[in-house]
């Protein structure tokens, strides 16, 4: 199969790039930058990919795109997809967009959050939220790839929610993320003098994540009202950890929860709960896996739960593979790293 990606300067598009090349249903890949007036040897745009990298950095041109590929992945900024997706959308040309431009279904929320001009409102109804082990992309032509915070985070909280363990309104997580979290550009959050032996909080009450995470949970279950979410930028490059707080639902213990994530998971190859072993970034760094423990604590009655992932696999490119496997009926493990960066 004939892939294109738009977007492989960028930190998600490079590592989907990078994973979709040992993809063995993957024939060729086509690349797609924004900047090109004319053909770039990759290698000048990314060198990480060494001099003996062939291939090519086309100019952008959709119709080129739907000619010569089967699907696009979009690894583009946010506010690109909203118009620049427009043509594969009228031609149901499958795409699998890494931003957040077609998550959230309500415009309004959109702009509120993102400040951006919203997509179609029927494109945004009809995209598919490609929350891998809950949705299935199969049948879909759009794939909403979910955010690197909302996916940790919604794995979460998932049997949590769904088993209706918890008291509804004491959701709190802290979720902190690697710089590489926030792409390529240099902001002054992420100038190394600032984030090295540093700390920071950044998005407090206003982050994008919020309304998508609402989103989804309020599928599971509507009276979960809302969730105080914080966001940390960590000293490292990559990795991602959401610290979940809820108090127990009554009559819930430790066992219940520990069945709850067990049930919830036993098929998903991709994500392991640790039980009380608590997980640590470096078990997951590299690969597609999310780890997950959780600790109930009888005497403040509060569950706490630790999701990890790599921000940029299972946060971007490796969900993006899960759900491209889905779209074509791929090997579910296709394409996708099971072992880590060590030591
Ligand atoms: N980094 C992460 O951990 C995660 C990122 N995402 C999402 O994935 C997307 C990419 O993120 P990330 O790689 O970190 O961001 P980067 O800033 O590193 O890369 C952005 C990419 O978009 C391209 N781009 C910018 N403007 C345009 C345009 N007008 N037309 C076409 N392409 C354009 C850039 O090209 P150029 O180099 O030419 O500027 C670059 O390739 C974002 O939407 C992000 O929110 C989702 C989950 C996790
Ligand atoms: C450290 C850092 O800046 N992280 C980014 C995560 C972006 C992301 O997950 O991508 P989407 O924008 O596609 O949701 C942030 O907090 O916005």
């Amino acid at each position: 199969m004939k892939v294109a990606i738009v977007g492989v300067t960028g930190y998600a598009g490079m590592v989907l790039y990078q994973l979709l090349k040992s993809h063995p249903e993957v024939s060729q890949i086509n690349l797609y930058g924004h900047d090109q007036k004319q053909a770039q040897p990759l290698y000048e745009a990314v060198p990480q990919f060494g001099p003996t990298e062939t291939t090519l950095l086309l100019p952008y041109d959709a119709d080129a795109i739907m000619a010569d590929n089967q699907v696009v992945f979009f690894a583009t900024s946010a506010g690109i997809t909203n118009a620049l997706a427009v043509p594969f959308i009228k031609a149901h040309f499958p795409v699998i967009d890494l931003s957040g431009d077609y998550r959230l279904k309500d415009p309004a929320q959109y702009e509120k959050w993102y400040h951006k001009p919203a997509a179609d409102p029927k494109a945004l109804q009809d995209a598919h939220f490609g929350l891998a082990e809950f949705e299935n992309a199969q049948g879909h032509t759009y794939i909403a790839n979910p955010g690197c915070y909302a996916t940790a985070t919604l794995l979460g909280l998932a049997p949590l929610v769904q088993q209706h363990l918890i008291v509804k309104d004491s959701l709190i997580v802290d979720a902190k993320s690697g710089t590489s979290g926030a792409g390529k550009k240099l902001t002054t959050l992420t100038h190394f003098s600032q984030t090295n032996e540093n700390l920071q909080l950044y998005g407090i009450n206003t982050h994008k994540h919020i309304p998508e995470i609402m989103q989804e949970v309020q599928t599971w279950d509507p009276e979960v009202p809302a969730l105080q979410f914080t966001t940390t930028l960590l000293p490292v490059t990559t990795g991602l950890m959401a610290t979940i707080y809820a108090k127990a639902a009554p009559g819930v213990n430790g066992a219940a929860v520990a069945k709850a994530f067990n049930d919830t998971y036993q098929n998903d190859f991709f994500v392991r709960f640790t039980s009380e072993q608590l997980p640590t970034l470096k078990q997951v760094v590299g690969s597609n896996f999310t780890d997950i423990g959780a600790i109930y604590n009888p005497v403040t009655n509060t569950i706490l739960v630790v999701s990890v992932i790599d921000n940029v696999i299972k946060g971007a490119g490796g969900q993006a593979i899960q759900n491209f496997n889905q779209m074509f009926n791929f090997d579910p493990l296709a394409g996708l790293p099971t072992t880590v960066a060590l030591p």
